[in-house]
C-alpha cells in the first residue's frame, strides 16, 4: 500500500497554471511562485493542474510539462506536491498518473469523469480503481467537485469500503459546501488514516470543526498566511480569534463572489497581491475586467491583513 513521508495536512494551495500574454503555459515563473509560496504564504503543500489551474483546459503534454516544473522547482522547498491526472478519457488519466509516479510526485488527485458520467458509485470507483493501478505506490486522492463535475454520488458513499478496492487510497480533496455528507465521511473512517481535505476555503472553520485534516484552495495562494493564522488559532483552542480571522476571510471571499468570481479573478488577484505575472486564462474563461481588479483591489487595501504597499498591479493587462 502506499504510504506518504508523512499525511497531508494543513494549507495545500490549488496552483494557477502561469500564462504569457499569448495564452501559452508560463513555466518561467514557477520558481518564484514556489519562493512566494513557501516565504511570504507559509504554504509548503499544493495541489497541481487543478481547477485553479485550468488543468482540464491543458493538453496533456501541457500538464506533463507544468508538472515536471513545480516538481523540479518545488524539490527541497515545498513538503508535498500533489498532481491532479483527472481527465475525460481514461487512458489520458492513467498516462499522467505513470507520469506524476515518474517525476516523483508525493499524490495522484482524480475528479469523476463529467462527460459520459458514471451513474452510480460501483462506476466510479472502477473508474478510479483503474487510474490509480497506473501509479500504484503513489497515494491516491478523489476529488469530490460535484457543481462543476455534475456527478452528485455522495462521498460519504463513494468512501465506504473504498481502499478494498483501491490500496493506495489516502484521502478526500471535498469541494462542496455540504457539511453533513463531509461530516459523514469523516465519522464513519475514524479508524482509517485518510487526509480530509476541505476544499471552500470561505468555510473552511466550519469543516475544521468537523474533522478536517487540512484545506485546499485557490485563495491560500494568497491569503495563506492569514489563513494559517486561523489554523493555528484554532489548533490552539482560541475559537473566538479563529472566527475572526475566518470572518475577516470571509469579506473578501464575499465582496468578490458577488462580483463574479472564478479562475479568471483568481489569477489576477494573485497578480495583484504577488507582482508575478499570471497572465490570463485560456479560452473559454475570459480576463477579469479592470473593474474587478480595482474593486478587489481596494477591499484588499481595506481589510487588515495586506497593506497597500503589498499590491502590484502591473502585468495584469496586456
Ligand atoms: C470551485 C472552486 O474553484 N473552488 C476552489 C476554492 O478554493 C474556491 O476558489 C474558494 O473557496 C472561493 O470560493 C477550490 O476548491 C478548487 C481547487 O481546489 C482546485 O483548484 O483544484
Amino acid at each position: 500500500m502506499a504510504s506518504p513521508k508523512k499525511k497531508l495536512q494543513g494549507l495545500v494551495a490549488a496552483t494557477i497554471t502561469p500564462m504569457t500574454e499569448h495564452g501559452e503555459i508560463n513555466l518561467s515563473v514557477i520558481g518564484r511562485y514556489v519562493d512566494y509560496l513557501v516565504e511570504e504564504q507559509g504554504v509548503k503543500n499544493i495541489f497541481v493542474n487543478g481547477t485553479t489551474g485550468e488543468g482540464l483546459s491543458l493538453s496533456i503534454s501541457e500538464r506533463r510539462q507544468v508538472a515536471e516544473e513545480w516538481m523540479t522547482k518545488g524539490r527541497n522547498k515545498l513538503d508535498q506536491i500533489v498532481i491532479h491526472v483527472g481527465a475525460l478519457s481514461l487512458k489520458e488519466s492513467q498516462e499522467l498518473a505513470r507520469h506524476a509516479a515518474e517525476i516523483g510526485a508525493d499524490g495522484i488527485a482524480v475528479i469523476a469523469p463529467f462527460f459520459l458520467k458514471p451513474w452510480n458509485k460501483d462506476v466510479l470507483i472502477n473508474f478510479l480503481k483503474e487510474v490509480a493501478a497506473a501509479a500504484p505506490a503513489l497515494p491516491f486522492y478523489y476529488y469530490h467537485i460535484p457543481a462543476l463535475t455534475g456527478v452528485k454520488i455522495r462521498a460519504e458513499e463513494l468512501l465506504d469500503g473504498i481502499q478494498e478496492k483501491i490500496p493506495t487510497f489516502q484521502g478526500l480533496k471535498f469541494s462542496d459546501t455540504d457539511l453533513l455528507d463531509f461530516g459523514q465521511c469523516v465519522d464513519q473512517n475514524r479508524e482509517q488514516q485518510f487526509a480530509f481535505l476541505f476544499g471552500v476555503d470561505e468555510q473552511l472553520l466550519s469543516a475544521l470543526v468537523m474533522g478536517a485534516t487540512g484545506a485546499v484552495g485557490s485563495t491560500y495562494n494568497y491569503l495563506g498566511k492569514k489563513t494559517n493564522q486561523m489554523l493555528e488559532a484554532f489548533e490552539q483552542k482560541d475559537f473566538s480569534s479563529a472566527l475572526n480571522h475566518q470572518f475577516c476571510i470571509q469579506r473578501f471571499i464575499n465582496f468578490v463572489l458577488k462580483l463574479g468570481f472564478g479562475v479568471s479573478q483568481t489569477k489576477a488577484i494573485m497578480t495583484l497581491v504577488s507582482g508575478i505575472p499570471m497572465g490570463p486564462p485560456r479560452p473559454p474563461l475570459q480576463r477579469a475586467s479592470r473593474e474587478f481588479i480595482d474593486e478587489a483591489k481596494a477591499r484588499l487595501e481595506s481589510l487588515d491583513f495586506l497593506s497597500s504597499t503589498d499590491l502590484k498591479d502591473g502585468n495584469l493587462e496586456s
